[in-house]
This record gives C-alpha cells, structure tokens and sequence, in this order.
C-alpha cells in the first residue's frame, strides 16, 4: 500500500491526512473547494508547528511531510489510489453517492473505507460493486493525538481487506480494536453516548451541571465531566447519535432528555457555537 486518498479536509479528513503523510504514504485529500482544501492544509501545517514546538517533530521534517500531501478538488485524482478513507459529512445519502463514484473511478485493488461514526458499513458497501473491499476505519478526533482507531467490518467485508487495513493502521502507529460485527456506534461511541445521556437526564431533573460534572471527575476519576465533555462533542452530534441508537434498537434506555433537543433547536451546540452546558463566550 502506498498511496492514501482521504475525502473531506475537515476535522477529520485534514488529520486523517496529516498521520498518514506522517507515515510516509504519499496522499491525496479531496473537498469540494479548493479554499476548504487549503484550510485543511493549514490545519495541517500548524499541527507540524505544534510538534516542532513540543520537540515531537524534527523542523527539517515539516516541508518532506507537507510535500507528501496533495490537495485537490478533483475526485478522478483518486484513480491511482491503493485505499481511499471517506470522512466527509455524517449522511447516508451523500456517502452512497460517493462510494458509487469512487467504485467507477478506483482501480479493482483499491480498498474503499469510511470513517462514520454511526452509520452502517454494509448499508454503504451497497452502492458498490466490491462490498468485500469496504470497511469502516473510525478514527478520533483529535486524529493525531486519540491512539486508538475501531476497525469496522460491513457484513461481506473480507479477511484479506481486514488484513491489509490491519497493515495501514500499524504503519500510522495507531492502535485498533476490530469489530467483527457492525454495531450502532461501535464501541467507544455505544458506552460513552448513552453514559452521557444519562447526565444530561440528571440535569433535566435538576441536578445542575457542575455538581454532576464534579461528581464524575471525583467519585469515577474521570478526566472531564460529562456535561463539559458533551459540550466538547457538540450537543448536536450527542442528540442525533442517540437518536440513531433510539431508532436502530427501538429501545427507550437510549432516548434523549427533551432538555437536549430543545438546547439543540435553540442552537446551543456546545463549545463550537459558544453556548452549551456551559458559556464559552
Ligand atoms: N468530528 C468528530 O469528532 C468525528 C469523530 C469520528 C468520526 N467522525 C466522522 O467523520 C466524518 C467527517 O466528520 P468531520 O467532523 O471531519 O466533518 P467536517 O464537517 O469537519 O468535514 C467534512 C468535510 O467534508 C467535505 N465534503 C462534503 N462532501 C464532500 C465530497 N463529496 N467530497 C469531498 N469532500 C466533501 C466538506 O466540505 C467538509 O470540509 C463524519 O462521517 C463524522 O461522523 C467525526
């Protein structure tokens, strides 16, 4: 494998690129506008800044890496590509569009993977004429600082794509968990949304943020409250995973608290709109 392809030079997309480049891959990222492209670029450089910094990155290395990475708005640039990672808005439509395309334009070698957080692997690998070459790759966010990396399987995902994922993530230096089975919000996501969730039903009963919050970093150990950390994910991404889990397993254990949807309306998304939980203006 030497040449990765990443879809989408967002959050996700930018820091997909910038560990694989890291690794040595030669990669193409792709958005639909090139300003988009080059903010991903950006991200990018002033992530090799930081390393630089901290001593993690020797100066010399910057330019090398950043020469690895090719920007582009052109998909049929991806035709050389040996694995493609799609991390591009969280819709199933546009990603079966999209996996389409890149069925038509790849060569028949190419893995095709996606990084969705909760939507169905096997569902995507339909727009396809290769369901055993798609498979989820669901990295974190921040990409270059999170270890671990879940590897999904579609239910026709097969052993040799599996393994050569396998190979790719060992190469970034990340650690993985393989899933053998999709599930709704995998792993970490399935434990860590609903544990959430249940603070914020707390919160609905009255219980305010900072007592909740204090009592899980004290009395559990954790490192940041739940009602801070929801603010960090967005308290629009909590409330449509937890309705995908509602809705997938039709079980009201995951139900949101009405105190989010109305947050979410009201645009109280958490940090990035200034206004969650808590007040970041
Ligand atoms: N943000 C997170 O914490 C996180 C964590 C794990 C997984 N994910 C998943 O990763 C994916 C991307 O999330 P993000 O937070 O980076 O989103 P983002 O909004 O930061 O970036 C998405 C990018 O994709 C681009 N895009 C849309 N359609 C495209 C297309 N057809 N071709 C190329 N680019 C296109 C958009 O212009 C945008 O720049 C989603 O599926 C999300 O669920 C997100």
């Amino acid at each position: 494998m030497n040449k990765i392809a990443v879809l989408g030079a967002g959050k996700m997309g930018a820091g997909i690129a910038q560990v694989a480049a890291q690794a040595g891959f030669k990669v193409i990222m792709r958005d639909l506008q090139m300003p988009l492209v080059e903010d991903g670029l950006k991200t990018i450089d002033l992530n090799l800044e930081r390393l630089i910094k901290s001593g993690e990155l020797k100066p010399e290395k910057k330019s090398e890496i950043l020469s690895l990475i090719y920007g582009t708005v052109d998909l049929s640039d991806l035709k050389d590509a040996d694995l493609v990672i799609e991390a591009v808005v969280e819709n199933m439509a546009v990603k079966k569009q999209i996996f389409a395309e890149l069925d038509n334009i790849c060569p028949p070698h190419t893995i095709l993977a996606t990084n969705t957080s909760t939507l169905s692997i096997t569902e995507i690998a339909t727009s396809t004429q290769r369901h055993d070459q798609v498979i989820g790759i669901h990295f974190f966010n921040p990409v270059p600082c999170i270890k671990l990396v879940e590897l999904v399987r579609g239910m026709e995902t097969s052993d040799d794509t599996v393994k050569k994922t396998q190979g790719f993530i060992e190469r970034i230096g990340k650690e993985h968990v393989l899933l053998n089975r999709e599930s709704p919000g995998f792993i970490v996501n399935r434990i860590l949304l609903p544990y959430i969730n249940e603070a914020v039903w707390l919160y609905g009963e009255g219980i305010d943020k900072e007592t909740i919050d204090q009592a899980m970093i004290l009395g559990a150990n954790m490192p940041i409250g739940p009602l801070k950390l929801a603010d960090i994910i967005g308290l629009d991404t909590l409330y449509s995973i937890m309705l995908v889990f509602y809705n997938e397993f039709r079980d009201t254990k995951y139900r949101p608290h009405t105190c989010l949807s109305t947050m979410v309306r009201a645009g109280y998304y958490g940090r990035k709109s200034g206004q969650g939980f808590y007040n970041y203006e």
